[in-house]
Protein backbone atom coordinates (compact mmCIF):
# COMPACT_ATOMS: atom_id res chain seq x y z
CA UNK A 1 0.00 0.00 0.00
CA UNK A 2 1.26 3.67 -1.15
CA UNK A 3 1.98 5.58 2.43
CA UNK A 4 -0.33 8.82 1.92
CA UNK A 5 2.00 12.13 1.29
CA UNK A 6 1.26 15.67 2.07
CA UNK A 7 0.86 17.46 -0.58
CA UNK A 8 2.34 21.68 -1.05
CA UNK A 9 1.86 23.95 -3.72
CA UNK A 10 6.14 24.16 -3.23
CA UNK A 11 8.89 21.68 -1.53
CA UNK A 12 12.26 23.84 -1.21
CA UNK A 13 15.32 21.47 -0.43
CA UNK A 14 17.58 24.07 1.40
CA UNK A 15 17.14 26.93 3.44
CA UNK A 16 20.50 29.26 2.11
CA UNK A 17 19.40 30.70 -1.22
CA UNK A 18 16.13 28.48 -1.07
CA UNK A 19 14.59 30.69 1.40
CA UNK A 20 14.82 33.93 -0.73
CA UNK A 21 12.50 32.23 -3.27
CA UNK A 22 9.06 32.89 -1.43
CA UNK A 23 7.81 35.95 -2.07
CA UNK A 24 4.42 37.65 -1.42
CA UNK A 25 2.79 35.27 -4.73
CA UNK A 26 3.38 32.33 -2.20
CA UNK A 27 0.37 33.77 0.31
CA UNK A 28 -2.77 31.76 0.54
CA UNK A 29 -0.68 28.76 -0.70
CA UNK A 30 1.74 26.36 1.00
CA UNK A 31 5.38 26.22 0.94
CA UNK A 32 7.28 24.12 3.12
CA UNK A 33 10.86 24.18 3.45
CA UNK A 34 13.05 21.32 4.27
CA UNK A 35 16.74 21.28 5.80
CA UNK A 36 18.47 19.19 7.91
CA UNK A 37 21.14 21.76 9.46
CA UNK A 38 21.05 25.44 10.86
CA UNK A 39 18.37 27.37 8.96
CA UNK A 40 19.43 29.72 6.83
CA UNK A 41 22.65 27.97 4.89
CA UNK A 42 26.16 28.09 4.41
CA UNK A 43 27.01 31.21 3.60
CA UNK A 44 25.18 32.76 7.05
CA UNK A 45 26.17 30.30 9.31
CA UNK A 46 29.34 28.58 8.94
CA UNK A 47 30.55 30.55 4.93
CA UNK A 48 30.80 34.07 3.88
CA UNK A 49 29.03 35.99 6.40
CA UNK A 50 31.59 35.08 9.55
CA UNK A 51 34.78 34.26 7.78
CA UNK A 52 34.20 38.05 6.98
CA UNK A 53 33.02 38.88 10.27
CA UNK A 54 36.82 37.45 11.52
CA UNK A 55 38.73 38.83 8.09
CA UNK A 56 37.80 42.13 9.33
CA UNK A 57 39.70 42.01 12.46
CA UNK A 58 42.39 40.04 11.65
CA UNK A 59 43.11 42.38 8.81
CA UNK A 60 43.31 45.11 11.54
CA UNK A 61 45.70 42.83 13.71
CA UNK A 62 48.12 42.54 10.94
CA UNK A 63 48.52 46.04 10.33
CA UNK A 64 51.39 46.97 12.76
CA UNK A 65 54.32 45.73 10.12
CA UNK A 66 52.59 47.80 7.57
CA UNK A 67 52.24 50.96 9.82
CA UNK A 68 56.05 51.05 10.81
CA UNK A 69 57.22 51.25 7.52
CA UNK A 70 54.96 54.21 6.67
CA UNK A 71 56.37 55.66 10.20
CA UNK A 72 53.32 55.26 12.49
CA UNK A 73 53.90 52.80 15.21
CA UNK A 74 51.14 50.55 16.22
CA UNK A 75 51.73 47.57 18.40
CA UNK A 76 49.52 44.28 18.18
CA UNK A 77 48.94 43.59 21.77
CA UNK A 78 46.55 40.28 21.16
CA UNK A 79 43.26 39.09 20.26
CA UNK A 80 40.13 38.46 22.35
CA UNK A 81 39.27 35.73 20.46
CA UNK A 82 36.14 34.95 22.61
CA UNK A 83 34.81 38.58 22.05
CA UNK A 84 35.29 38.29 18.12
CA UNK A 85 33.79 34.96 17.82
CA UNK A 86 30.50 35.58 20.93
CA UNK A 87 30.29 39.59 18.96
CA UNK A 88 29.94 37.21 15.41
CA UNK A 89 27.63 34.79 16.49
CA UNK A 90 25.75 36.48 18.74
CA UNK A 91 24.22 38.78 15.71
CA UNK A 92 24.82 35.64 13.34
CA UNK A 93 22.66 32.82 15.27
CA UNK A 94 20.13 35.81 16.12
CA UNK A 95 19.39 36.12 12.70
CA UNK A 96 18.93 32.45 11.80
CA UNK A 97 16.58 31.87 15.03
CA UNK A 98 14.41 34.56 13.32
CA UNK A 99 14.12 33.34 9.88
CA UNK A 100 13.19 29.99 11.26
CA UNK A 101 10.86 31.34 13.40
CA UNK A 102 9.15 33.27 10.91
CA UNK A 103 8.93 30.88 8.82
CA UNK A 104 7.82 27.95 10.50
CA UNK A 105 5.42 29.78 13.36
CA UNK A 106 4.58 33.00 12.13
CA UNK A 107 3.47 33.01 8.51
CA UNK A 108 0.53 30.63 7.87
CA UNK A 109 1.64 29.68 4.35
CA UNK A 110 4.93 28.26 5.01
CA UNK A 111 6.55 25.50 6.94
CA UNK A 112 9.74 23.54 7.91
CA UNK A 113 10.63 20.21 8.11
CA UNK A 114 14.61 20.05 9.77
CA UNK A 115 14.80 16.81 8.80
CA UNK A 116 16.81 15.19 5.77
CA UNK A 117 14.88 14.66 3.11
CA UNK A 118 15.63 12.02 -0.35
CA UNK A 119 13.77 11.87 -3.01
CA UNK A 120 11.62 8.47 -3.46
CA UNK A 121 9.99 9.83 -6.98
CA UNK A 122 9.49 12.30 -9.07
CA UNK A 123 8.51 15.45 -7.32
CA UNK A 124 8.23 13.50 -3.85
CA UNK A 125 10.32 13.26 -1.07
CA UNK A 126 10.26 11.18 2.03
CA UNK A 127 12.11 12.82 5.74
CA UNK A 128 14.11 10.69 8.05
CA UNK A 129 11.33 9.67 10.13
CA UNK A 130 9.36 8.39 7.18
CA UNK A 131 6.96 11.00 6.78
CA UNK A 132 6.49 11.59 2.32
CA UNK A 133 6.01 15.16 0.87
CA UNK A 134 4.70 15.31 -2.32
CA UNK A 135 4.78 19.13 -4.25
CA UNK A 136 3.58 20.86 -7.84
CA UNK A 137 7.05 22.29 -7.81
CA UNK A 138 10.41 21.59 -6.46
CA UNK A 139 13.48 23.62 -5.88
CA UNK A 140 17.05 21.82 -4.73
CA UNK A 141 19.17 24.12 -3.63
CA UNK A 142 20.81 21.51 -1.08
CA UNK A 143 24.06 23.08 -1.43
CA UNK A 144 27.41 21.53 -0.63
CA UNK A 145 29.64 20.33 2.16
CA UNK A 146 33.29 20.00 3.12
CA UNK A 147 35.34 17.48 1.37
CA UNK A 148 37.22 15.16 3.85
CA UNK A 149 40.37 13.28 2.77
CA UNK A 150 40.45 9.39 3.83
CA UNK A 151 43.10 9.40 6.29
CA UNK A 152 42.83 8.21 10.02
CA UNK A 153 42.28 10.88 12.99
CA UNK A 154 39.66 13.10 11.35
CA UNK A 155 36.94 12.11 14.57
CA UNK A 156 39.76 13.48 16.60
CA UNK A 157 38.10 16.36 18.60
CA UNK A 158 41.35 18.98 17.22
CA UNK A 159 40.45 18.66 13.71
CA UNK A 160 37.94 20.50 12.16
CA UNK A 161 36.64 22.14 8.58
CA UNK A 162 35.03 25.47 8.06
CA UNK A 163 31.80 24.31 9.72
CA UNK A 164 33.11 23.86 13.42
CA UNK A 165 36.78 26.01 13.48
CA UNK A 166 35.32 29.44 13.82
CA UNK A 167 33.17 28.32 17.54
CA UNK A 168 36.62 27.49 18.94
CA UNK A 169 36.75 27.54 22.48
CA UNK A 170 40.16 29.64 22.63
CA UNK A 171 42.83 31.03 20.14
CA UNK A 172 44.37 27.97 18.78
CA UNK A 173 48.31 28.25 20.07
CA UNK A 174 49.50 26.49 16.49
CA UNK A 175 46.80 25.39 13.20
CA UNK A 176 47.94 23.56 10.69
CA UNK A 177 45.63 24.43 7.62
CA UNK A 178 45.34 21.65 4.98
CA UNK A 179 44.93 23.25 1.68
CA UNK A 180 45.36 26.02 -0.78
CA UNK A 181 41.91 27.31 -1.84
CA UNK A 182 40.13 30.36 -0.84
CA UNK A 183 39.02 28.70 2.58
CA UNK A 184 42.59 27.41 3.71
CA UNK A 185 43.76 31.09 2.52
CA UNK A 186 41.13 32.74 4.43
CA UNK A 187 41.49 31.18 7.72
CA UNK A 188 45.21 30.42 7.38
CA UNK A 189 45.15 34.72 6.74
CA UNK A 190 42.75 35.44 9.94
CA UNK A 191 44.22 32.99 12.29
CA UNK A 192 47.58 34.35 11.45
CA UNK A 193 46.06 38.18 11.95
CA UNK A 194 45.03 37.19 15.26
CA UNK A 195 48.30 35.67 16.70
CA UNK A 196 47.79 31.77 16.02
CA UNK A 197 51.15 30.12 14.84
CA UNK A 198 49.96 29.01 11.21
CA UNK A 199 51.46 26.31 9.38
CA UNK A 200 49.95 25.44 5.75
CA UNK A 201 50.28 22.39 3.81
CA UNK A 202 49.43 22.04 0.66
CA UNK A 203 49.84 20.00 -2.50
CA UNK A 204 50.49 22.17 -5.18
CA UNK A 205 53.58 24.65 -4.66
CA UNK A 206 50.95 27.64 -5.81
CA UNK A 207 48.12 29.22 -3.32
CA UNK A 208 45.14 29.76 -5.14
CA UNK A 209 46.25 28.32 -8.00
CA UNK A 210 42.99 28.86 -9.64
CA UNK A 211 43.50 32.44 -9.78
CA UNK A 212 45.74 34.52 -12.22
CA UNK A 213 49.61 33.52 -12.23
CA UNK A 214 50.21 37.02 -11.13
CA UNK A 215 47.85 36.66 -8.36
CA UNK A 216 48.96 33.21 -7.69
CA UNK A 217 52.48 33.56 -7.16
CA UNK A 218 52.44 36.88 -5.63
CA UNK A 219 50.15 35.42 -2.53
CA UNK A 220 51.87 32.54 -2.15
CA UNK A 221 55.15 34.88 -1.53
CA UNK A 222 53.49 36.70 0.83
CA UNK A 223 51.69 33.86 2.44
CA UNK A 224 55.33 32.28 2.86
CA UNK A 225 56.11 35.55 4.65
CA UNK A 226 53.21 35.75 7.20
CA UNK A 227 53.28 32.07 8.07
CA UNK A 228 55.28 29.16 7.87
CA UNK A 229 53.96 27.67 3.85
CA UNK A 230 55.00 24.15 3.46
CA UNK A 231 53.92 23.02 -0.08
CA UNK A 232 54.05 19.44 -2.35
CA UNK A 233 52.47 17.87 0.85
CA UNK A 234 49.58 16.11 1.95
CA UNK A 235 48.31 14.76 5.18
CA UNK A 236 48.64 10.91 5.76
CA UNK A 237 47.00 10.61 9.18
CA UNK A 238 46.62 12.34 12.37
CA UNK A 239 46.83 11.15 16.19
CA UNK A 240 46.92 12.55 19.56
CA UNK A 241 50.52 13.38 20.71
CA UNK A 242 52.88 10.40 22.70
CA UNK A 243 52.50 13.27 25.84
CA UNK A 244 49.34 12.54 27.34
CA UNK A 245 49.29 16.09 29.28
CA UNK A 246 49.82 17.89 25.57
CA UNK A 247 47.74 15.21 24.77
CA UNK A 248 44.96 16.06 26.86
CA UNK A 249 45.36 20.03 26.08
CA UNK A 250 44.38 18.88 22.40
CA UNK A 251 47.82 18.44 20.70
CA UNK A 252 47.94 16.19 17.79
CA UNK A 253 50.51 15.01 14.91
CA UNK A 254 49.76 15.29 11.68
CA UNK A 255 51.70 12.64 9.74
CA UNK A 256 52.62 14.08 6.38
CA UNK A 257 53.17 12.35 2.73
CA UNK A 258 54.78 13.92 -0.42
CA UNK A 259 52.26 14.81 -2.52
CA UNK A 260 51.92 12.43 -5.61
CA UNK A 261 53.42 14.46 -8.68
CA UNK A 262 55.60 16.79 -6.25
CA UNK A 263 59.43 16.73 -7.11
CA UNK A 264 61.10 14.73 -4.75
CA UNK A 265 63.25 16.63 -1.81
CA UNK A 266 65.15 13.60 -0.28
CA UNK A 267 62.36 14.37 2.46
CA UNK A 268 59.43 12.17 2.25
CA UNK A 269 57.72 12.02 5.29
CA UNK A 270 56.89 14.82 7.68
CA UNK A 271 55.13 15.36 11.08
CA UNK A 272 54.05 18.45 12.52
CA UNK A 273 52.50 19.22 15.94
CA UNK A 274 49.27 21.09 16.33
CA UNK A 275 47.04 22.02 18.78
CA UNK A 276 43.93 22.12 16.14
CA UNK A 277 44.03 21.54 12.24
CA UNK A 278 41.78 22.68 9.72
CA UNK A 279 40.65 20.44 6.53
CA UNK A 280 39.82 22.81 3.49
CA UNK A 281 40.42 20.74 0.68
CA UNK A 282 37.62 21.34 -1.07
CA UNK A 283 33.57 21.61 -1.20
CA UNK A 284 31.18 17.99 -2.46
CA UNK A 285 28.05 18.94 -3.36
CA UNK A 286 24.59 17.02 -1.81
CA UNK A 287 23.78 15.88 -4.44
CA UNK A 288 24.49 12.02 -3.26
CA UNK A 289 22.34 13.34 -0.15
CA UNK A 290 19.18 13.39 -2.40
CA UNK A 291 19.08 10.40 -4.34
CA UNK A 292 18.32 11.91 -7.48
CA UNK A 293 18.11 8.93 -9.15
CA UNK A 294 14.96 8.41 -7.62
CA UNK A 295 13.35 11.25 -9.16
CA UNK A 296 15.40 10.72 -12.35
CA UNK A 297 17.38 13.76 -12.44
CA UNK A 298 20.71 13.90 -14.17
CA UNK A 299 23.98 14.70 -12.60
CA UNK A 300 26.82 15.84 -14.69
CA UNK A 301 30.16 14.73 -14.87
CA UNK A 302 31.29 17.20 -11.52
CA UNK A 303 28.45 15.68 -9.35
CA UNK A 304 25.59 18.62 -9.74
CA UNK A 305 22.40 18.54 -10.70
CA UNK A 306 22.15 19.31 -14.04
CA UNK A 307 20.06 21.97 -15.62
CA UNK A 308 19.24 24.17 -18.47
CA UNK A 309 19.37 28.15 -19.08
CA UNK A 310 16.30 27.84 -16.97
CA UNK A 311 17.36 26.41 -13.78
CA UNK A 312 14.73 23.19 -14.49
CA UNK A 313 16.23 20.08 -13.29
CA UNK A 314 17.16 17.66 -16.52
CA UNK A 315 16.12 14.07 -16.97
CA UNK A 316 17.76 12.30 -19.93
CA UNK A 317 18.64 15.31 -20.82
CA UNK A 318 15.75 17.01 -21.28
CA UNK A 319 14.03 19.66 -18.18
CA UNK A 320 11.92 18.43 -15.74
CA UNK A 321 8.67 20.35 -15.03
CA UNK A 322 8.30 21.96 -12.01
CA UNK A 323 11.82 21.00 -10.91
CA UNK A 324 14.89 23.71 -10.26
CA UNK A 325 18.03 23.34 -8.99
CA UNK A 326 20.29 26.31 -7.76
CA UNK A 327 23.51 27.06 -5.91
CA UNK A 328 26.26 25.03 -4.94
CA UNK A 329 24.39 21.59 -5.92
CA UNK A 330 23.69 22.95 -9.54
CA UNK A 331 26.92 24.54 -10.63
CA UNK A 332 30.75 23.92 -9.68
CA UNK A 333 31.42 28.11 -8.90
CA UNK A 334 30.29 27.42 -5.30
CA UNK A 335 29.74 31.09 -4.66
CA UNK A 336 27.20 32.48 -3.16
CA UNK A 337 26.45 35.80 -5.42
CA UNK A 338 26.07 32.90 -8.06
CA UNK A 339 23.49 31.09 -5.29
CA UNK A 340 21.43 34.42 -4.97
CA UNK A 341 21.27 34.86 -8.57
CA UNK A 342 20.11 31.17 -9.37
CA UNK A 343 17.58 32.18 -6.67
CA UNK A 344 16.44 35.46 -8.51
CA UNK A 345 16.06 33.59 -12.10
CA UNK A 346 14.26 30.32 -9.93
CA UNK A 347 11.96 32.88 -8.08
CA UNK A 348 10.56 34.46 -11.35
CA UNK A 349 10.18 30.79 -12.88
CA UNK A 350 8.27 29.35 -10.21
CA UNK A 351 5.84 31.95 -10.32
CA UNK A 352 5.13 32.52 -14.19
CA UNK A 353 6.12 28.64 -15.72
CA UNK A 354 4.79 30.48 -19.04
CA UNK A 355 7.31 33.16 -19.19
CA UNK A 356 10.61 31.38 -18.50
CA UNK A 357 13.39 33.77 -17.79
CA UNK A 358 16.91 32.26 -18.88
CA UNK A 359 20.17 32.94 -16.50
CA UNK A 360 22.01 35.20 -19.00
CA UNK A 361 24.47 37.11 -16.43
CA UNK A 362 27.67 38.03 -17.63
CA UNK A 363 31.01 37.28 -15.82
CA UNK A 364 31.71 35.51 -12.63
CA UNK A 365 33.79 37.89 -10.38
CA UNK A 366 35.39 35.90 -6.97
CA UNK A 367 37.51 37.62 -4.10
CA UNK A 368 39.51 36.03 -1.57
CA UNK A 369 39.03 37.49 1.93
CA UNK A 370 42.96 37.39 2.85
CA UNK A 371 45.33 40.15 3.93
CA UNK A 372 46.17 41.34 1.16
CA UNK A 373 42.82 40.67 -0.75
CA UNK A 374 42.70 38.32 -3.79
CA UNK A 375 40.06 39.28 -6.79
CA UNK A 376 39.33 37.93 -10.33
CA UNK A 377 36.62 38.13 -13.02
CA UNK A 378 36.68 36.39 -16.46
CA UNK A 379 39.94 34.21 -18.35
CA UNK A 380 43.28 34.39 -16.62
CA UNK A 381 46.28 35.25 -19.01
CA UNK A 382 46.59 31.46 -18.95
CA UNK A 383 43.50 30.74 -20.38
CA UNK A 384 43.21 33.53 -22.95
CA UNK A 385 46.49 32.47 -24.42
CA UNK A 386 45.30 29.22 -24.68
CA UNK A 387 41.96 30.10 -25.90
CA UNK A 388 42.56 32.92 -28.21
CA UNK A 389 46.74 32.65 -28.86
CA UNK A 390 49.33 35.23 -28.41
CA UNK A 391 48.84 37.13 -31.01
CA UNK A 392 45.00 38.10 -30.32
CA UNK A 393 45.29 39.39 -26.88
CA UNK A 394 47.13 41.83 -24.83
CA UNK A 395 47.66 41.74 -21.58
CA UNK A 396 49.11 44.86 -18.53
CA UNK A 397 49.89 44.05 -15.24
CA UNK A 398 49.54 47.44 -13.06
CA UNK A 399 51.76 47.76 -9.65
CA UNK A 400 49.96 49.76 -7.22
CA UNK A 401 53.34 50.86 -6.30
CA UNK A 402 53.13 52.87 -9.54
CA UNK A 403 49.94 54.92 -8.69
CA UNK A 404 49.70 58.16 -6.09
CA UNK A 405 47.64 56.29 -3.97
CA UNK A 406 50.35 53.05 -4.24
CA UNK A 407 52.88 55.98 -3.24
CA UNK A 408 51.22 56.79 -0.02
CA UNK A 409 50.52 52.93 1.14
CA UNK A 410 54.27 52.14 0.23
CA UNK A 411 52.92 49.49 -1.48
CA UNK A 412 55.38 47.12 -3.52
CA UNK A 413 53.43 43.79 -3.93
CA UNK A 414 49.56 44.77 -5.14
CA UNK A 415 49.17 44.09 -8.84
CA UNK A 416 46.37 44.61 -11.31
CA UNK A 417 46.31 42.38 -14.23
CA UNK A 418 43.81 42.94 -17.28
CA UNK A 419 43.61 40.82 -20.46
CA UNK A 420 41.70 41.85 -23.57
CA UNK A 421 41.21 40.97 -27.29
CA UNK A 422 43.83 43.41 -29.05
CA UNK A 423 41.47 43.80 -32.02
CA UNK A 424 38.19 44.87 -30.37
CA UNK A 425 39.32 46.12 -26.63
CA UNK A 426 37.43 43.28 -25.17
CA UNK A 427 37.92 42.65 -21.92
CA UNK A 428 38.51 38.85 -21.34
CA UNK A 429 39.29 39.34 -17.87
CA UNK A 430 40.87 40.87 -14.75
CA UNK A 431 42.68 40.18 -11.69
CA UNK A 432 43.99 41.84 -8.82
CA UNK A 433 45.92 41.56 -5.45
CA UNK A 434 46.15 44.18 -3.33
CA UNK A 435 44.49 46.29 -0.62
CA UNK A 436 40.52 45.97 -1.04
CA UNK A 437 40.88 43.84 -4.40
CA UNK A 438 37.33 42.68 -4.02
CA UNK A 439 36.29 46.10 -4.34
CA UNK A 440 38.49 47.24 -6.97
CA UNK A 441 37.73 44.37 -9.46
CA UNK A 442 34.40 46.38 -9.98
CA UNK A 443 34.86 48.43 -12.84
CA UNK A 444 35.95 45.72 -14.50
CA UNK A 445 33.35 43.44 -14.13
CA UNK A 446 30.87 46.47 -14.91
CA UNK A 447 32.86 46.63 -18.40
CA UNK A 448 32.64 42.67 -19.07
CA UNK A 449 29.10 42.32 -18.62
CA UNK A 450 27.79 45.60 -20.08
CA UNK A 451 30.40 44.61 -23.03
CA UNK A 452 32.36 48.36 -22.83
CA UNK A 453 35.77 47.86 -24.20
CA UNK A 454 39.07 48.81 -22.50
CA UNK A 455 39.42 52.01 -23.50
CA UNK A 456 35.87 53.48 -23.10
CA UNK A 457 36.05 52.19 -19.80
CA UNK A 458 38.96 53.99 -18.58
CA UNK A 459 37.92 56.94 -21.15
CA UNK A 460 34.95 57.34 -21.12
CA UNK A 461 34.14 57.99 -17.18
CA UNK A 462 36.27 60.23 -14.49
CA UNK A 463 38.08 58.23 -11.93
CA UNK A 464 38.46 60.05 -8.66
CA UNK A 465 41.95 61.03 -8.71
CA UNK A 466 44.07 60.03 -6.79
CA UNK A 467 42.01 56.91 -5.65
CA UNK A 468 42.83 53.74 -5.44
CA UNK A 469 41.03 52.65 -8.53
CA UNK A 470 43.52 54.37 -10.29
CA UNK A 471 45.62 51.40 -10.91
CA UNK A 472 42.66 49.74 -12.81
CA UNK A 473 42.25 52.52 -15.06
CA UNK A 474 45.81 52.36 -15.49
CA UNK A 475 45.81 48.75 -16.60
CA UNK A 476 43.30 49.35 -19.08
CA UNK A 477 45.40 52.12 -20.48
CA UNK A 478 48.25 50.08 -20.66
CA UNK A 479 46.27 47.61 -23.47
CA UNK A 480 47.72 47.42 -26.49
CA UNK A 481 43.73 48.04 -28.03
CA UNK A 482 41.81 50.32 -30.63
CA UNK A 483 41.58 54.05 -29.17
CA UNK A 484 37.89 54.81 -28.51
CA UNK A 485 38.34 57.98 -29.45
CA UNK A 486 37.39 59.57 -26.19
CA UNK A 487 39.96 62.05 -24.75
C1 LIG B 1 34.05 29.05 4.89
C2 LIG B 1 33.32 29.50 3.67
C3 LIG B 1 33.43 30.81 3.24
C4 LIG B 1 32.75 31.22 2.10
N1 LIG B 1 32.91 32.52 1.69
C5 LIG B 1 32.29 32.93 0.58
C6 LIG B 1 32.42 34.28 0.15
O1 LIG B 1 33.10 35.09 0.78
N2 LIG B 1 31.78 34.67 -0.97
C7 LIG B 1 31.02 33.79 -1.69
O2 LIG B 1 30.46 34.19 -2.72
N3 LIG B 1 30.87 32.50 -1.31
C8 LIG B 1 31.49 32.06 -0.19
N4 LIG B 1 31.32 30.77 0.22
C9 LIG B 1 30.47 29.88 -0.58
C10 LIG B 1 28.97 30.10 -0.23
O3 LIG B 1 28.80 30.00 1.16
C11 LIG B 1 28.11 29.08 -0.95
O4 LIG B 1 28.36 29.16 -2.34
C12 LIG B 1 26.61 29.32 -0.73
O5 LIG B 1 26.33 29.47 0.63
C13 LIG B 1 25.79 28.18 -1.32
O6 LIG B 1 24.42 28.41 -1.07
P1 LIG B 1 23.32 27.30 -1.37
O7 LIG B 1 22.01 27.96 -1.13
O8 LIG B 1 23.59 26.65 -2.65
O9 LIG B 1 23.55 26.17 -0.26
P2 LIG B 1 23.61 26.21 1.33
O10 LIG B 1 23.59 27.58 1.86
O11 LIG B 1 24.72 25.31 1.70
O12 LIG B 1 22.21 25.56 1.74
C14 LIG B 1 21.95 24.20 1.57
C15 LIG B 1 21.15 23.69 2.75
O13 LIG B 1 20.59 22.44 2.37
C16 LIG B 1 20.55 21.59 3.50
N5 LIG B 1 20.51 20.22 2.99
C17 LIG B 1 21.41 19.60 2.18
N6 LIG B 1 20.99 18.38 1.85
C18 LIG B 1 19.78 18.20 2.47
C19 LIG B 1 18.85 17.14 2.52
N7 LIG B 1 19.05 16.01 1.84
N8 LIG B 1 17.74 17.30 3.28
C20 LIG B 1 17.51 18.45 3.97
N9 LIG B 1 18.36 19.50 3.94
C21 LIG B 1 19.48 19.36 3.20
C22 LIG B 1 21.82 21.93 4.27
O14 LIG B 1 21.64 21.67 5.65
C23 LIG B 1 21.98 23.44 3.99
O15 LIG B 1 21.49 24.23 5.07
C24 LIG B 1 31.95 30.32 1.37
C25 LIG B 1 31.80 29.00 1.82
C26 LIG B 1 32.48 28.60 2.95
C27 LIG B 1 32.30 27.19 3.43
N1 LIG C 1 35.73 34.35 -0.69
C1 LIG C 1 35.03 33.44 -1.34
O1 LIG C 1 34.37 33.69 -2.33
C2 LIG C 1 35.04 32.02 -0.83
C3 LIG C 1 35.58 31.72 0.40
C4 LIG C 1 35.57 30.41 0.81
C5 LIG C 1 35.02 29.42 -0.01
N2 LIG C 1 34.49 29.74 -1.20
C6 LIG C 1 33.98 28.69 -2.10
O2 LIG C 1 34.13 27.42 -1.52
C7 LIG C 1 34.78 26.55 -2.44
C8 LIG C 1 35.59 25.54 -1.70
O3 LIG C 1 36.75 26.15 -1.13
P1 LIG C 1 38.04 25.32 -0.78
O4 LIG C 1 39.11 26.27 -0.40
O5 LIG C 1 37.71 24.24 0.20
O6 LIG C 1 38.36 24.54 -2.13
P2 LIG C 1 39.32 24.88 -3.37
O7 LIG C 1 38.93 23.92 -4.42
O8 LIG C 1 39.36 26.33 -3.65
O9 LIG C 1 40.78 24.49 -2.84
C9 LIG C 1 41.12 23.20 -2.40
C10 LIG C 1 42.61 23.20 -2.11
O10 LIG C 1 42.98 22.05 -1.38
C11 LIG C 1 44.17 21.49 -1.94
N3 LIG C 1 44.15 20.06 -1.64
C12 LIG C 1 43.23 19.16 -2.08
N4 LIG C 1 43.49 17.95 -1.56
C13 LIG C 1 44.59 18.10 -0.76
C14 LIG C 1 45.35 17.22 0.05
N5 LIG C 1 44.99 15.93 0.15
N6 LIG C 1 46.42 17.70 0.72
C15 LIG C 1 46.78 18.99 0.63
N7 LIG C 1 46.10 19.89 -0.12
C16 LIG C 1 45.02 19.44 -0.80
C17 LIG C 1 44.09 21.81 -3.41
O11 LIG C 1 45.37 21.79 -3.97
C18 LIG C 1 43.48 23.21 -3.36
O12 LIG C 1 44.50 24.17 -3.15
C19 LIG C 1 35.61 27.46 -3.34
O13 LIG C 1 35.76 26.88 -4.61
C20 LIG C 1 34.83 28.73 -3.37
O14 LIG C 1 34.02 28.79 -4.51
C21 LIG C 1 34.50 31.03 -1.64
Amino acid sequence: MATSAEHHDLLIIGSGSGNSLISEHWKGRSVVIADSGTFGGTCLNVGCIPTKMYAYPAGLAALPPEARSLGVGLEFTGADFPAIRDRIFTRIDGISRDGLRYRRDDLDYTSVIQEEVRFVGPRRVRTASGREITADQVVVAAGSRPTLPAIPGLDLPSVHTSDTVMRLDRLPRRLLVVGGGFIACEFASVFAGLGTEVVQVNRGHRLLKQHDMSVSTTFTKIAARRWDLRTGWTPAGIEPVEDAERAADGWVRVRLDRAEGQEQTGIVEEAIEADAVLIAVGRTPNTDRLDPAAAGLDVTDDGVLASDEHQRALSDGAPVEGVYVLGDVANTWQLKHVANHEARVVAHNLEHPDDLRANTLGPVPAAVFTHPQAASVGLTVEQALADYGADAITVKTQSFGDVAYGWAMEDTEGVCTVVAEKATGRILGGHILGHEAANLIQPLVTGMAFGIDAHRLARGQYWPHPALTEVVENALLGLDVPDSGLL
